[in-house]
């Protein structure tokens, strides 16, 4: 369809990963992928939820192989791209070659929203490829503005055709994604997206500010499957955005049948403001951190919340899950350790 107002790109089959515990099988996949291609949408991500190469100890090992799922994904699409996301250090250039080879035909290069510079051979590569690129700045309410549109325009000038501003902690509140959003339209020549999180039930408010403030690349998830709270929810997305007389290229009734009787049958629990997920959206901690938040508290029997929000006050950043089994341990330590007599 021609004319959209912006491009829709569903994360489920990424972002949703980190929900399902990494373990999506090829049936999910090919259902989902053949439901979002159906109903018109242009580009859907799959792909571990850390990205490729993310299968490990430290994310979560993939049930299966995510070039496998790639693949799958792929075959289903009539109109449909599949699209990858990378981050530079879990994945490599090799991963991305082979994501090509699997049928990948757009890739978003991801990093810490002050560490841009580090995708500059990510990018090169992605356009050698003949990839749509497309610069992913993470945990975006961690910078200033100044230093966002500094990154932002380094993207730019190796090569990126979109740059997103990712809410990765769910913290921005809308007139904080106006800001960051305008910002860039005003600095940059390329086209600027936004990716939500729904820590703190803003990620619809979100979507909405950085549709008016003009962003042309909009991230959402089916049934809002994804880290955290989850994302913005991609068939809510179409009927709002629809209801506002933007034209999203997508056909509600089929995107409703894939989110309700694909993707909600495999989910393994609705996606909700928990007490966790709204810790992590108050305190700016990365969505992805949830789940293993989770299981650090059950292991030290402590408080998930006491952990998230000592992690917001270290200004933790994606790639140090590590952090997060040291300060449950810490936070043990003090609880029992005994006081120092007079
Ligand atoms: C690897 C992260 O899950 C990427 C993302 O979706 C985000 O930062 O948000
Ligand atoms: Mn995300």
């Amino acid at each position: 369809m021609t004319n959209r107002s912006f491009e829709i790109v569903d994360v489920t089959l990424r972002d949703g990963s980190h929900s399902m515990r990494h373990a999506f099988t090829k049936e999910q996949v090919r259902e989902t992928a053949r439901g979002l291609d159906k109903a018109g949408v242009n580009y859907f991500e799959v792909s571990h939820g850390d990205g490729l190469g993310g299968s490990s100890m430290q994310y979560g090992l993939s049930k299966v192989n995510e070039l496998e799922l790639i693949e799958t994904a792929a075959a289903e699409c009539g109109q449909a791209k599949v699209s990858v996301l990378l981050i530079p250090g879990i994945g490599t250039k090799y991963d991305l070659n082979d994501a090509v080879k699997a049928g990948a035909k757009m890739v978003r290069i991801a990093t810490h929203v002050t560490e841009a510079d580090v995708a500059k051979q990510h990018i090169t590569l992605a356009r050698e490829l003949g990839l749509k690129t497309i610069g992913f700045l993470m945990m975006a309410h961690m910078a200033s503005i100044e230093k966002l549109v500094e990154q932002a325009k380094l993207f730019e000038s190796y090569g990126a055709e979109v740059v997103y501003v990712t809410d990765s902690a769910g913290a921005l509140l809308p007139h904080e994604v106006t800001e960051r959003i305008t910002a860039l339209k005003n600095e940059l020549s390329i086209e600027i997206g936004f990716h939500g999180h729904n820590n703190l039930s803003m990620a619809m408010a979100n979507t909405l500010a950085a549709v008016q403030a003009g962003a042309t690349y909009i991230d959402g998830s089916l049934r809002a499957l994804g880290a955290g709270s989850g994302n913005t929810q991609t068939e809510v997305m179409v009927a709002v955005l629809e209801k506002m007389e933007y034209n999203t290229g997508v056909d509600l009734y089929k995107i409703l049948d894939v989110a309700n009787d694909v993707v909600a049958k495999y989910m393994p629990r609705p996606q909700e403001v928990t007490g966790s997920s709204l810790m992590m959206g108050y305190s700016g901690v990365y969505s992805s951190f949830l789940l293993h938040t989770e299981k650090a508290a059950k292991r030290f029997n402590i408080d998930e919340r006491d952990i998230l929000v000592e992690l917001g006050k270290m200004k933790a950043v994606g790639g140090q899950e590590d952090l997060i089994y040291e300060v449950a341990a810490n936070i043990t330590k003090k609880k029992f350790a005994v006081a120092p007599k007079p």
